[in-house]
């Protein structure tokens, strides 16, 4: 860096072939601290940055000539701690990943926000240099994830940043947001991609069964073991082990697993001779692990071992930016697995669809997706071409959906927290939102109010002496 009256400068060179985003950039880096350079190709600067570094360099993934991911490779061949800040407009885990292996320092997809940018790049002047080893992504193993929403690049970074790692990663979310899916892309772009990744739901395994399908068992260990068999740990040695919905894992499995992760071996169900086996753990639930500790129902030393990294994947309604390429997406997949042509949605029903709750998440919308490539007649999906079930709602009714379906999670949760009397718990929460609505809409009148919910003053008033006291006597 270069001394200047006392302060150090950094030099940033920016490499994009795009006028915008180099106009952008420069204005954004335009601080005391920082000395910017832009470039529009790289091929023909090369040599010169080779022999005279900046301090950070930006760059576009894709360019003519020489690509972003070129440049970099070539610059910290000669240069290793260079930090390199990659964009992409082609926000995809793979541009992701390679920005990574390739040893960039951040990776920033496009648009971006202009403060997010200069504190990047503050970022990488302040920090320690990063050292990476590059290592290759097995071709034809790519796992294609869709995501441009921020939280899902969180994901991409966070799979990117482990990929030279064995580390144990929990990954929380609803069901249907793609959990094994991010579990998959956390195996193929690690150093175990070659090896086995064997998947196992805790919830759809018969709980005596658990023991044995982890573990496995020897001839004659209980009834109908007629022949030694491997569990899931044998299997993928070497490999990953994606444990899902743990939180379902009996108490006793619980144990042995966690004997498991510390010593690395085990004995088979019914056997004497310990199998030792080098497996990474990746696991997955939709619950509150937390929860279930406090509640006693989840060892707390076997929630710290796997709580090491932990990934959150949001529910599809919190990324609904996404739903239109994973519609895409899943249509053109639908129509090569049914061997039928592509299905395409008018820019109404991409709308309608883009707006719906989605309750079942990804997995939700991929079924869709195929119903729609079976059932709709012509090549245009029109909304009217919709399951019923979808198609009933419309713009209003999206907002509807999600407090109905906010409403029957709450059900299913009480229900399953053993409550009883769900009514005499709901209707005065329901009752009491309305007034309450009602009288914002008519500034506490509540003549006004109890026409707009359709009661009778008199009602109102009683309503309001149990339900909001407060208000009653005003
Ligand atoms: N971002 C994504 N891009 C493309 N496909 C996806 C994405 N997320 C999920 N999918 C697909 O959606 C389906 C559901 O995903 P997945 O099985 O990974 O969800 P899950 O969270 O593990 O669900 P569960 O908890 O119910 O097992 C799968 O077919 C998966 O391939």
């Amino acid at each position: 860096m270069t001394e200047v009256a006392g302060t150090d400068v950094a030099r940033v060179v920016i490499v994009d072939d795009d006028r915008a985003i180099r106009w952008v950039l420069e204005r954004a880096l335009a601080q005391p601290d920082l000395e910017v350079e832009c470039i529009a190709r790289a091929d023909t600067s090369l040599t010169r940055l080779i022999e005279d570094p900046p301090d950070v360099l930006v760059t576009d993934i894709r360019m003519p000539g020489i690509d972003g991911l070129g440049l970099m490779a070539r610059l910290r061949q000669a240069h290793p701690d260079l930090p390199v800040i990659v964009m992409t407009a082609h926000s995809d885990l793979d541009s992701a990943v390679a920005s990574y292996q390739g040893g960039a320092f951040e990776y920033l997809p496009k648009p971006f926000d202009v403060d997010e940018a200069l504190a990047l790049v503050r970022r990488a002047v302040a920090h320690a240099r990063e050292r990476r080893r590059p290592i290759t992504v097995p071709e034809g193993l790519n796992t294609e994830i869709i995501g441009e929403a921020p939280a899902m690049q969180e994901v991409f970074r966070a799979i990117g940043r482990l990929s030279h790692s064995h580390i144990t990663v929990l990954i929380n979310g609803e069901s249907g947001t793609g959990k094994e899916r991010v579990a998959q892309a956390l195996h193929q772009h690690s150093p175990r991609a070659g090896k086995p990744f064997i998947a196992l739901n805790m919830a759809a395994i018969p709980r005596d069964l658990i023991e044995s399908e982890l573990f496995g068992h020897e001839k004659g260990a209980f009834t109908g073991a007629t022949a030694q068999r491997q569990g899931r740990f044998e299997q993928a040695n070497g490999g990953t082990l994606f444990l899902d919905e743990i939180g379902d894992m009996p108490a006793e499995t619980q144990t042995r697993l966690l004997r498991v992760l510390a010593d690395g071996e085990f004995y088979r169900v019914g056997g004497h001779i310990s199998v030792k086996v080098d497996v990474r753990i990746i696991a997955a639930t939709h619950q509150n692990l937390e929860t279930l500790v406090n509640e006693g129902r989840f060892r707390e030393d076997l929630f710290h071992r796997l709580n090491v990294i932990r990934i959150h994947l949001p529910k599809l309604a919190e990324r609904r930016e996404d739903i239109p390429r994973l519609t895409r997406h899943f249509l053109a997949e639908a129509a090569t697995e049914l061997s039928t042509e592509v299905k395409v949605l008018t820019a109404d029903a991409e709308a309608h669809l883009t707006r719906l709750p989605w309750p079942g998440n990804v997995r939700q919308l991929e079924n869709t997706c195929r119903w729609l490539t079976v059932m709709a007649s012509g090549r245009e999906v029109l909304v009217e071409d919709l399951p019923p079930e979808l198609r009933a709602s419309n713009h209003s009714e999206g907002v509807q959906g999600d407090w109905r379906n906010a409403f029957r999670e709450w059900a299913d949760h009480a229900l399953a927290e053993g409550h009883t009397h769900l009514l005499e718990e709901a209707v005065p929460d329901f009752e009491r939102i309305l007034i309450e609505t009602a009288l914002k809409h008519t500034g506490g009148r509540k003549g006004e109010a109890a026409e707009l919910l359709g009661w009778g003053r008199n009602t109102l008033t009683r309503k309001l002496k149990t339900l909001l006291p407060a208000l009653a006597d005003e």
